[in-house]
């Protein structure tokens, strides 16, 4: 049975971890010992399970919720700043939710908590913030924003929605609980009031931790395992790729941080699930089931552009997203994918609203997501499935050091 503190609004359980489960770098397991010796001795409550005790710190070099393992649970949040908000309140909001989301992710409650997630735990609970191009002039720090925050160009066969797209300021909220996640959400969407309003909000999931019997990647809509490719955190190269080079001068608030790219991608599933699994694995260049190459192997072996079928053929075709994606094929860039499906029932045509909340993290989105874009536009077998309906381009500054805030370097110096 849950036993909540009284006057404190915490659930013994949140300040007893679970032993095991932590399963990614920068997670803990249990992780929750500084709290548990806040004079909580009982030792009769059961503990939270694995998935519950698990926490991320939220503190750090740089923001979690980028290379934390993607959990089952997202909400991506954009909002704009009211009409005359400034820095000073904008400064003002990233401390209320810094605060917010140091506590929320150490398993305490925040000011103002609701008690919808007493009995939870962390749950792998990430909260990452991030600015757009329009926070910039509004603070009146246009001469701070940096050169990477591009404005995202209009590619061929996008259909975006202006009122879903963009946003002066993101939250991006993932959590292995759905309690923890919406409570994030709506404890962060209250301390933004006054200052800043809700501008569009969407919501994903992923596979449920221990749904599977090893950590596996996630499987989206249409089938596929998708993340297999990703550059790894411990490979060399991998900070240079993902995050922003450090500086000196009036950008250095960047030192740490990334550049997220929010789309929206609607699947045609009804057109997709016509197609045969061959003529599918075809499309991607990886079999459905096992994620394996179609240059042969296993899901893990490195993907062989160059390898050819008995026929003579090319074993990923020419127009594989594989191939079309790959950095060989752009330069060499890369990116980080980490996002969430939705599926939000059927549209007034039929057809369901479901697909991809993709989220792309890299150094610089112009020789990131743009230049893999503008390639997958025009060569990619699996765009003709695929329908772009919002868009959004965030800076996503450094993680906070305990005791500062979010942001605390652009919005204080
Ligand atoms: C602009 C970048 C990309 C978009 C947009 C994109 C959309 C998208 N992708 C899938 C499914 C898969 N993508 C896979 C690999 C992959 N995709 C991109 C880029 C974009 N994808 C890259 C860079 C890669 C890696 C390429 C490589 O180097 O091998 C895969 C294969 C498995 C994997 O490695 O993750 C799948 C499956 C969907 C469904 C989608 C839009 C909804
Ligand atoms: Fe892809």
């Amino acid at each position: 049975m849950e036993e909540s503190t009284e006057g404190r609004g915490i659930s013994r359980r949140c300040l007893l971890g679970a032993a095991g489960g932590a399963g990614a770098a920068g997670m803990a397991a249990g992780g929750l010992a500084g709290a548990a010796g806040r004079g909580w001795a009982g030792d009769d409550v059961p503990p939270l399970a694995a998935v519950g005790g698990t926490s991320v710190p939220f503190h750090g070099r740089h923001q979690v919720g980028i290379t934390t393992p993607p959990q089952a649970y997202g909400h991506l949040v954009a909002f704009d700043l009211r009409p005359g908000a400034g820095r000073a309140a904008a400064a003002g909001l990233m401390r209320r939710w810094s605060a917010a989301a140091e506590a929320m992710t150490a398993g305490r409650p925040p000011a103002g908590d609701d008690q919808i997630a007493l009995d939870a735990g962390p749950s792998s609970l990430t909260v990452t913030f991030g600015f757009g191009r329009s926070f910039f002039a509004k603070t009146d720090l246009g001469d701070r924003m940096p050169a990477a925050l591009v404005p995202m160009p209009p590619f061929p066969g996008d259909a975006l929605d202006h009122f879903r797209s963009g946003g002066d300021l993101w939250i991006q909220i993932g959590a292995d609980d759905p309690l923890v996640a919406v409570h994030a959400t709506r404890i962060l969407h209250k301390a933004a009031s006054g200052t800043a309003a809700m501008r569009w909000q969407m919501n994903g999931f992923n596979r449920a931790r221990g749904a599977t019997d090893r950590p596996r990647t996630v499987r989206n809509l249409m089938g596929q395992l998708d993340g297999t490719n990703n550059p790894h955190p411990f490979a060399p190269g991998f900070d240079a790729e993902i995050f922003a080079a450090d500086t000196t001068g009036p950008h250095a608030w960047m030192n740490g941080g990334s550049y997220a790219v929010v789309r929206r991608i609607r699947m045609l599933l009804d057109t997709w699930e016509k197609l045969p699994v061959d003529r599918q694995e075809q499309v991607i260049g990886r079999r459905k089931d096992t994620g394996a190459p179609l240059s042969g192997g296993t899901e893990t072996t490195p993907v062989n552009l160059a390898a050819v079928r008995p026929d003579g053929a090319l074993a990923i075709p020419g127009d594989a997203h594989i191939r079309v994606a790959a950095p060989a094929s752009n330069g060499g860039a890369t990116l980080l994918r980490r996002g969430f499906s939705y599926y939000d029932g059927p549209r007034p045509d039929g057809a369901p609203d479901a697909g991809l909340l993709f989220i792309a993290w890299q150094a610089d989105p112009t020789t990131g997501f743009i230049q893999v874009q503008r390639k997958l536009a025009g060569a990619d077998g699996l765009t003709r499935f695929l329908r772009h309906e919002s868009s959004a381009i965030f800076a996503v500054p450094g993680g906070a050091a305990s005791g500062s805030y979010v942001g605390q370097a652009l919005l204080e110096s």
